[in-house]
């Protein structure tokens, strides 16, 4: 399967009056996993509703495989937006839940949804209303994942989920995307759970597109090094730290930017650990800049 790129270009929402994203620039191309991400209002759900042809933008213009998407039945049919409420027929046994979905979804496998049902031990023969929140979620997941549309969205879909059912959900993404590669957008809170399924990253503020970025450029924003508290606070003196933790005589912290020349031979000379910066300690410092910060 091959998926289409998403284009949007000039995307302006409002809703009355208040301007939820604006002048929207946005290409995705087909077959990757994309994280977006943004602060709580920042206009997540809105794009993904706009993208999936929920609701039409109020200017701009969005593409799928170079069609508009709004009110494009053919276009829609590639696409699968599963919300953090679910989007599934509740009145019904999970069952019944399922048929029904299944029936706006032309590449639905319904041996694999078997399995995911199974997988999260979610009951057939219930009222999909009768779910905890977590089960309503899971049976989201199923949803999303069994239809095996070429651009897949899932928004905030853990909700509820516990921690065994949230990793077998992203492992399940995995490996399912890796059989069947597709284009798959997850909006998540849970950034540090999910980082390592990236491969690009778009962060929204304030309804404005702030970055869109390969995961492993992005990464490279910065660097963490952990060692010896007192060798680690000497070579992060003149750098912006982003994050730091203690145990004991050892300290690990984010640092934000390039290290010099020195700053490495430091590092190498006091055998000082490094590795990659985690995406959520870029992301806060991304999204909590204020007017006027430089860095
Ligand atoms: N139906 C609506 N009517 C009016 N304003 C809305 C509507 N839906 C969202 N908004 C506003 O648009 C902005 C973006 O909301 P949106 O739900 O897209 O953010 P989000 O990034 O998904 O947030 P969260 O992470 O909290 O779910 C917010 O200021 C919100 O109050």
């Amino acid at each position: 399967m091959s998926a289409p790129d998403i284009t949007i270009e000039q995307m302006n929402l409002k809703y009355d009056s208040f301007p939820a994203l604006q002048d929207i620039n946005l290409k995705l191309e087909g077959n990757k996993i994309y994280a977006l991400l943004g602060r709580n209002g920042s206009g997540k759900t809105s794009l993904l509703s706009v993208l999936s042809s929920f609701r039409p933008a109020s200017s701009g213009s969005v593409k799928v495989g170079g069609e508009e998407v709004f009110d494009n039945e053919e276009a829609t049919l590639q696409i699968c937006f599963i919300r953090d409420e679910g989007n599934v027929y509740e009145e019904e046994n999970a069952k019944k839940a399922l048929a029904f979905a299944s029936k706006f979804r032309p590449n639905w496998d319904a041996a694999y949804a078997d399995q995911l049902m199974e997988k999260f031990k979610l009951p057939y023969n219930k009222k999909v209303s009768s779910f905890s929140r977590g089960m309503k979620s899971a049976m989201g997941a199923v949803i999303g994942l069994a239809s095996r549309a070429p651009i897949t969205i899932f928004d905030e879909a853990y909700l509820g989920m516990d921690a065994p059912s949230r990793y077998a959900f992203y492992e399940e993404i995995l490996r399912d995307y890796m059989e069947h590669p597709r284009t798959i957008i997850l909006s998540t809170h849970l950034i540090e759970e999910v980082e390592s399924l990236f491969e690009e990253v778009v962060i929204l503020d304030q309804g404005k597109i702030l970055l869109h970025e390969k995961v492993d450029e992005f990464r490279d924003k910065g660097v963490a090094v952990t060692g010896s508290a007192d060798r680690v606070d000497e070579i992060s003196i003149n750098m912006k730290v982003l994050s730091e933790k203690r145990l004991g005589p050892t300290k690990s912290v984010t640092l934000f930017g390039e290290l010099d020349r020195e700053t490495k031979q430091k590092i190498s000379h006091y055998q000082l650990e490094t590795g990659p910066v985690g995406l959520q300690d870029l992301f806060i410092h991304f999204t909590s800049k204020k007017e006027g910060d430089e860095s």
